[in-house]
């Protein structure tokens, strides 16, 4: 009897999952009839929020990075859907400066658990081939993490179905003044910069001495748990990008989610173009 009722529950557990993948096929081929974005962006806010609602560990002690375990899983479930939809970049702020500043025993249990994270990501991303970029100040991190930031960078250097950027060590001012620096010190030494360049080409040489120069400007930056602010992120790469907020907390972002976010950028995309031609027109 018992094994008659677990087959059932199983065969009816395959239903449902090859239903909701075909729910999930139809949207995704409904969405591709608009623009798809070629990269998101996410600010995972509320993994704290999540822990707490779960009453699992969040108060920093021992175990404490397990918090994040199930937002390092949301982070993969998208990372397949955007692979799914066709969007080729994804980035997500993983670890911001500020971030410091929090407990010294919530940092280390954090830190504990992106050394495990980095680890996974390593079988993970070499079967979905995507390729892994870090950025940030890694100087830091720890040398450990840092050496693991760097295996894991050099390791799927090769593959290019989609590139995922994990912002560690990062704000976005520091990105700034860190590509101005670099800039100088190019131009002191004469190494590209021209004084009768324009301001387009000036532009392009400061960016090119971003962290985040491995990819294009976002599309859409999706900020879960109910803040509307950027929060020092991606700052320089946001100026046309479509800002995305909302309720949920980041564990439990679902497909849902990801597709009123795109639904929304196409119906602002659609706008922000016509609104252009009307310049023009005018
Ligand atoms: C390897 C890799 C990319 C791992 C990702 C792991 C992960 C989900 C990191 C998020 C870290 C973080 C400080 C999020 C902000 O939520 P919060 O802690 O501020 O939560 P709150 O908004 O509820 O306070």
């Amino acid at each position: 009897m018992e094994k008659e009722v677990m087959s059932s529950l199983k065969m009816a557990g395959n239903i449902l999952c090859s239903a909701s993948s075909f729910i999930r096929k139809c949207i995704f081929g409904v969405l591709r009839v608009g623009p798809i974005p070629n990269h998101i962006a996410f600010i995972m806010d509320g993994n704290r929020r999540y822990a707490k609602k779960q009453k699992l560990s969040h108060d920093g002690a021992a175990g404490g990075g397990g918090r994040y375990d199930a937002g390092f899983w949301a982070l993969m479930v998208m990372l397949l859907y955007c692979q799914e939809l066709g969007v080729k970049y994804i980035t997500a702020y993983a670890f911001s400066i500020d971030n410091f500043k929090r407990k010294p025993e919530e940092v280390e249990s954090l830190m504990a658990s992106m050394l495990e994270k980095f680890h996974l990501l390593d079988i993970l991303v070499k079967r979905l081939a995507v390729r892994v970029h870090f950025a940030g100040n890694l100087e830091l991190l720890s040398n450990e993490l840092r050496a693991s930031a760097m295996e894991l960078t050099e390791a799927t250097a090769e593959y290019s179905k989609s590139v995922l950027t994990i912002c560690i060590a990062y704000t976005s001012r520091d990105e700034i003044l860190h590509a101005v620096l670099e800039s100088c010190e190019q131009k002191r030494i004469d190494l590209e910069f021209d004084n009768d360049d324009d301001n387009e080409i000036k532009l392009m040489k400061v960016e090119k001495n971003m962290y985040m120069a491995v990819a294009p400007d976002p599309d859409i930056i999706i900020r879960t748990g109910g803040e509307n602010r950027l929060s020092n992120f991606l700052l320089w790469q946001s100026c046309w990008s479509h800002l995305h907020s909302m309720w949920v907390l980041w564990p439990e972002i679902g497909v849902w989610n990801l597709v009123f976010a795109i639904l929304n950028f196409q119906r602002n995309k659609t706008y922000y173009l016509e609104m252009k031609k009307k310049e023009k027109e005018l």
